[in-house]
């Protein structure tokens, strides 16, 4: 790994999902970690989890990371940047055009603020949820304006660097329109999807496989943070949200009469411009770049999952990730192992050595 780029104080306000996560990494590269929150709970809590250490009054930050819900950002932008007159203040807020345009208006000198977003989360909130490898291999969004001094854009940069994170050079509106369709309207297609089975029979809900799960996973997400984040970014996610309410019409009309003239074409164009989409997504299957995965059959006897884990260990494989795809009264469970691409082969031949059955990697 390279050296940590980030030495000194960092100061996060906002001591939840993300401030933590931040909070944590940081500490792991030897950063003092100031942590604020308007909830002494929450304080308390990530404290507890070693992301940091409360405030005292002759801290001085060089880098302040606003890690608040949406509709305060602004405000606590405002204030830090009075509070602190030397540092460099950045927010990771998943809209970047609002909080900006709030600062503009009310007069801000924003030279020392830098717009930022990792493109990193999980569906629920608060520092219990907090990961110190959240950001690793992840877009980190920074929207720097033609005023931004480079050792302040710098900063931030080092700080996503040292998070594990690529730093990406946007606009906010660039911004607002592009998480408007790989993030904001997903989230809301997930729910809406999600929504289809709360009255659903339970026959139906028991049949559950892999492909629901996939699609619905971001559909367990807080309603308090994502209303915020819709609504303050409501023009580019309804753009998109037209555009697919147009195309869910066109197919859903050739299925009310499948066997009239184009409607299989309809429904075939439908699906195979779905293949050439995901397709387009970063990294195989769409998936993440770092890791490779490799599908364990596990016969569904008791002890079978934790021999293959223990197995694992005595090869000399760290398991980067697990994944459990199992229906129930199947006899065969498949265990998806993420592992770092150059010990993947050594890992297959390996197991197959000692007789387990590789579905597919
Ligand atoms: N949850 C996610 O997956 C992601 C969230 N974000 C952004 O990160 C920001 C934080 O989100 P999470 O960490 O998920 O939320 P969270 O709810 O886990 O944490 C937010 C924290 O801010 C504190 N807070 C609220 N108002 C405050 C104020 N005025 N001063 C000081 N502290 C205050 C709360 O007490 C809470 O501990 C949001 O702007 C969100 O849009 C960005 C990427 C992913
Ligand atoms: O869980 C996922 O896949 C996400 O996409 C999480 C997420 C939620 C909000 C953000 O602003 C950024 C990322």
């Amino acid at each position: 790994m390279s050296p940590p780029r980030l030495t000194g104080q960092v100061r996060i306000v906002g001591a939840g999902l993300l401030g933590a996560s931040i909070g944590l990494a940081l500490r792991a590269t030897g950063v003092d970690v100031i942590l604020a929150d308007a909830s002494p709970a929450q304080l308390r809590l990530a404290v507890d989890y070693g992301a940091g250490r409360a405030e005292l009054p002759d801290d001085e930050p060089r880098l302040i990371v606003v890690s608040v819900p949406p509709d305060v950002t602004a405000n606590v932008i405002e204030a830090e940047l009075a509070r602190f007159p030397t540092a460099v203040v950045t927010d990771v807020a998943s809209v970047k055009l609002e909080p900006y345009l709030a600062l503009v208006n009310r007069g801000v000198d924003l030279t020392r603020y830098i717009g930022s977003h990792p493109l990193a989360g999980r569906e629920r909130g608060g520092a219990i949820s907090a990961r110190a490898d959240l950001f690793l291999g992840r877009p980190w969004v920074i929207c720097r304006d033609e005023e931004t001094p480079p050792e302040a854009l710098a900063l931030v940069e080092d700080l996503a660097l040292d998070l594990g994170a690529s730093p990406i050079e946007m606009t906010p509106e660039e911004h607002d329109s592009s998480v408007g369709l790989v993030s904001h309207v997903p989230q809301l297609v997930a729910s809406v999807l999600a929504k289809q089975l709360v009255h659903a029979p339970d026959s139906a809900v028991r049949l559950t496989g892999q492909g629901l799960r996939d699609t619905v996973r971001i559909a367990s997400s807080a309603p308090e943070l994502w209303v915020q984040i819709l609504a303050s970014n409501a023009a580019p996610v309804v753009e998109v949200l037209d555009a697919f309410a147009a195309d869910l019409a066109r197919v859903t009309d050739a299925l009310r009469d499948p066997d009239a003239a184009g409607a299989r074409r309809t429904v075939a164009d439908a699906i195979a411009q779905g293949n050439s989409g995901v397709a387009r997504l970063p990294g195989k299957h769409g998936q993440d770049r770092r890791f490779e995965t490799i599908v364990v059959m596990v016969d569904d006897t008791p002890g079978q999952l934790g021999k293959l884990l223990t197995e694992l260990g005595d090869i000399g494989v760290n398991m980067e990730d697990l994944r459990l795809e199992h229906s129930p009264g199947a006899e065969i469970g498949l265990a998806e192992i993420a592992v770092l691409p150059e010990v993947q082969q050594r890992a297959i031949d390996d197991l197959e050595a000692r007789g387990w059955r590789i579905a597919s990697t």
